[in-house]
C-alpha cells in the first residue's frame, strides 16, 4: 500500500507562506500539489524550490483545450520533472489520447496523468445547470471510464466515488480524491466531501488535503494527525 497517501494542497498567495509551511513538512510523509493560483504567481521557478526541498510535485493545472495544446502543456510538465499531472476528461478521448502520446518518450519518468472528472465543489444541481441529467456519481464513472480508454492513469473523483470506481476500473487505476475533511474542519465550498479515514477506507490511493492542514491553527499537528489516522 502506498504510505505517501497525502498531498497538501499549497494554495497561497504569497510564497513565503507556503515556504514557511513546506519547511516544517517531510517529503517522506507527504507530497505537495500546486495549482493554478500559485503556479499563475510564481511559475516553474517555485516548482524548482520545492524540488530542491526534495518534495514529489502534483501540478493541478486541469489542462482542458484542443488535443496539440494539452500535448505540449502536458511535455511542458513533464520537463519540470513533477510526479502527476492533470487534464479535464470533460476535453474528451482524444484530447486525453494526446496527453497521453505526449509522455510516451519519458518512460519510466513521466509523470502520472491523471483525468479530473466531476469537480468535488459540484452537485447534482451544478449538473443540471450545465445541461447534465446523470448524478454526480452516474457521471463520474462515465468521465472516468473515458479516461480509462484513454489510456490514463487514474482519475480525480470525490471518495464518495471511489468504491464504485475501483470495482469498476481495478485497484491499479488510482484514485485522487480532494474534498478531504476532518470531522471539525470548515466544508467551504466543497460538496462532495468525506474524512480521511473513509477515503482511504473506500479505496482512494491519494488524497488531496488543503484548507484542512493549511488554514488549521496547527498546520502539522493536524497533517501527523491525519498521517496517523489513514496509516492505522
Ligand atoms: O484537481 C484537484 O486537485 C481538485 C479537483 C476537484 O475536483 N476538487 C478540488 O478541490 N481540487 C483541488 O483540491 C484542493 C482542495 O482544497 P481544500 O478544499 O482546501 O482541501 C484545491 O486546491 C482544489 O483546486
Amino acid at each position: 500500500m502506498e504510505d505517501k497517501k497525502i498531498v497538501v494542497a499549497l494554495d497561497f498567495e504569497s510564497q513565503t507562506k507556503a515556504l514557511e509551511l513546506v519547511d516544517k513538512l517531510d517529503p517522506n510523509l507527504c507530497r505537495l500539489k500546486v495549482g493554478k493560483e500559485m503556479f499563475t504567481h510564481f511559475g516553474p521557478q517555485f516548482i524548482n524550490t520545492l524540488h530542491d526541498k526534495g518534495f514529489e510535485i502534483f501540478l493541478d493545472l486541469k489542462f482542458h483545450d484542443i488535443p496539440n495544446t494539452v500535448a505540449k502543456a502536458v511535455k511542458a510538465a513533464a520537463e519540470l520533472g513533477i510526479w502527476m499531472v492533470n487534464v479535464h476528461a470533460s476535453g474528451g478521448v482524444k484530447m486525453m489520447t494526446a496527453a497521453k502520446e505526449a509522455l510516451l518518450p519519458y518512460g519510466d519518468k513521466a509523470p502520472l496523468l491523471i483525468a479530473v472528472t466531476v469537480l468535488t465543489s459540484m452537485s447534482e444541481d451544478d449538473l443540471v445547470e450545465l445541461g447534465i441529467t446523470r448524478s454526480p456519481k452516474e457521471q463520474v464513472k462515465f468521465l472516468a471510464g473515458l479516461a480509462n480508454s484513454a489510456g490514463l492513469d487514474g482519475v480525480v473523483c470525490s471518495a464518495q466515488e471511489a468504491e464504485m470506481l475501483k470495482a469498476e476500473y481495478g485497484s491499479d487505476f488510482k484514485l485522487v480524491t480532494p474534498g478531504i475533511r476532518t470531522a471539525d474542519a470548515s466544508v467551504d465550498d466543497q460538496k462532495r466531501i468525506m474524512t480521511p479515514e473513509k477515503a482511504v477506507a473506500a479505496g482512494a490511493d491519494f488524497l488531496v488535503i488543503g484548507r484542512a492542514i493549511t488554514k488549521s491553527p496547527d498546520p502539522i499537528a493536524t497533517m501527523k494527525a491525519i498521517y496517523q489516522s489513514i496509516s492505522k
